[in-house]
């Protein structure tokens, strides 16, 4: 039972319960992070597809500025660091817009 609980969480035997738990949690998170952000960019890539298609640039900074004050609001209400929300979404969208200059050159926009 131990060695498969070991195996299960990934940590040696002698890892304290209480930070076991805590682990456990974190990794639930970063996994629901993962199936997220693999959802989010299979929808941004299809609007990159739209907009290829219907010659919209890559980027709108205007709907980034409102993206940006909604997370910034919902950030501080739940806690969370609205400097860090505001990185990790630019961190995000970033790569959306390389991918839609990809879409873009390779649908010969
Ligand atoms: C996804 C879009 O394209 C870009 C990426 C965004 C995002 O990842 O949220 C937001 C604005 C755009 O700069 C969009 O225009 O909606």
């Amino acid at each position: 039972m131990t060695s498969l609980t070991a195996h299960r969480s990934d940590e040696p035997a002698d890892v304290p319960e209480a930070l076991r738990t805590a682990r456990r949690t974190i990794d639930n998170i970063d996994a629901a992070l993962v199936h997220m952000l693999a959802e989010r960019f299979r929808c941004t890539k299809q609007v990159g597809v739209i907009k290829a298609d219907l010659g919209l640039p890559s980027s709108d900074p205007e709907r980034e500025r409102r993206q940006v004050a909604r997370l910034r609001a919902l950030a501080e209400e739940a806690g969370l660091d609205p400097v860090f929300a505001e990185k990790f979404l630019g961190f995000i969208v970033e790569e959306v817009i390389r991918h839609h200059e990809d879409i873009a050159a390779t649908r010969g926009d």
